[in-house]
């Protein structure tokens, strides 16, 4: 079969002003990307060079405003296939060269078209090293974008960017996640959905964000995953009867979680396996009882080197979040639930980046195994999960 030919389009559109206000006072100004409008969220950078779309359908996102550091962006324009949720999340978006043009077989409107189908207000043309060197050095802050023909005056703008509320205390999961359970079937040997209730391994997911990407790879594993609303109850992910307990990625505070931590402290409580991902690792973090805080500038991209402590090989991950767990690196501790401890680790600046039970068959980690886009160097983490779930011996690697 022949590959079918690229499609190219051409995007050309008027240049009206805009201006990035940070809320210490550093303005940006460049011209309108996506819809034309205001915006207010929290300023971080994302150094993924591809995989733009599902960065910003990740509902980790909700109330930041991403800055792309690839100068290049929207090159492969949007497609129908890799969202990870319904809906673009980002709250704003700022790149530095829009592509003029987008190129890809799968493309079906440019990214410019895309943010303004879905009302995202975005600013092109500005120095986005000046800005990601800012934020790395005062850390990420409250931000707005503004556009249009006739801007307010900046003072004016900058009072309004410091009335946004701040991501520290943001309470947010129960506003991405969905509102009704779901169930996504395993998927049999030939690439089949199986019938429901036919699966070897029942899991109950609770939503407090997910991502597309994390349910298909546990159905890929013979997983039929049951997606709970973020709120729901012990009882509620429990009358599936499942085998075993998923806690997803999701935006905002961990701090604020405090329902779910009491859900996690109770599955703890009955042994049943337990795997969080991201936001599901600070929750298990702090269930064990340890604390979280926010990371000065956080982790987000592609390719950030993770050691798994338990077999000392190095994973490159793919990452987002601006919140870490506090817990020693350098002993096992001992906690409601039996001995636990660090994992993982990010070898860039020592963040802990997993959590291991040693008595109750619970971990989690804060990074993205699931890594659409990004490397597949976690998915063995997934495996682990079905061995906990088996009763078996956790494996290292995928397939050994
Ligand atoms: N991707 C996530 O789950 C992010 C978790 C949390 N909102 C953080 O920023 O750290």
């Amino acid at each position: 079969m022949t590959a079918p030919a690229p499609t190219t389009k051409r995007h050309r559109r008027e240049r009206v002003p805009a201006v990035l206000v940070l809320e210490d006072g550093r303005t940006f100004r460049g011209q309108a990307y996506g819809a034309v409008g205001e915006t207010f969220g929290e300023a971080v950078f994302n150094t993924g060079m591809s995989g733009y779309q599902e960065t910003l359908t990740d509902p980790s996102y909700h109330r930041q405003v991403v800055v792309m550091t690839a100068p290049q962006i929207g090159n492969t324009g949007w497609n129908d296939e890799d969202d990870e949720s319904k809906q673009i999340w980002v709250a704003g978006y700022v790149v530095r060269d829009p592509a003029r043009v987008a190129s890809n077989w799968r493309s079906e409107r440019s990214l410019d078209e895309e943010l303004v189908n879905q009302g995202v207000v975005g600013i092109s043309g500005i120095d986005t090293r000046a800005l990601t060197r800012h934020l790395r050095e005062r850390g990420a802050m409250r931000v707005g974008i503004f556009s249009g023909p006739a801007l307010a005056d900046e003072a004016e703008l900058l009072a309004r960017v410091n009335q946004a509320p701040e991501m520290k205390g943001a309470d947010l999961c129960a506003e991405v996640a969905t509102k009704e359970t779901y169930v996504v079937p395993a998927i049999g040997p030939g690439g089949e959905a199986l019938p429901i209730g036919t699966a070897k391994y029942t899991v109950a997911a609770l939503d407090l964000g997910i991502k597309g990407m994390t349910p298909h790879r546990m159905a890929e594993r013979g997983i039929e995953v049951h997606v709970f609303p973020a709120n729901s109850t012990v009882e509620e992910l429990y009358s599936v009867n499942p085998d075993g307990v998923f806690f997803s990625n999701g935006p905002g505070d961990p701090a604020t979680a405090d329902h779910q931590v009491s859900v996690a402290r109770e599955v703890l409580a009955k042994k049943t396996p337990f795997f969080g991902i991201c936001f599901g690792n600070q929750i298990l973090g702090r269930a064990l009882g340890f604390g979280t805080y926010k990371l000065k500038y956080g982790h987000r991209g592609i390719n950030q080197p993770v050691q798994d402590r338990t077999t000392g090989k190095v994973e490159v991950t793919a990452h987002n979040h601006g919140f870490a767990v506090e817990a020693p690196l350098d002993k096992v501790s001992d906690t409601p639930f039996g001995r636990a401890e660090v994992s993982h680790v990010c070898l860039n600046d020592d963040v802990v980046e997993g959590l291991q039970c040693l008595d109750t068959p619970a971990f989690s980690v804060q990074y993205h195994p699931e890594a659409a886009a990004g490397p597949h160097d976690a998915a063995y983490l997934f495996d682990r999960f079905v061995d906990l779930m088996a009763g078996a011996p956790a494996r290292t690697t995928a397939g050994s």
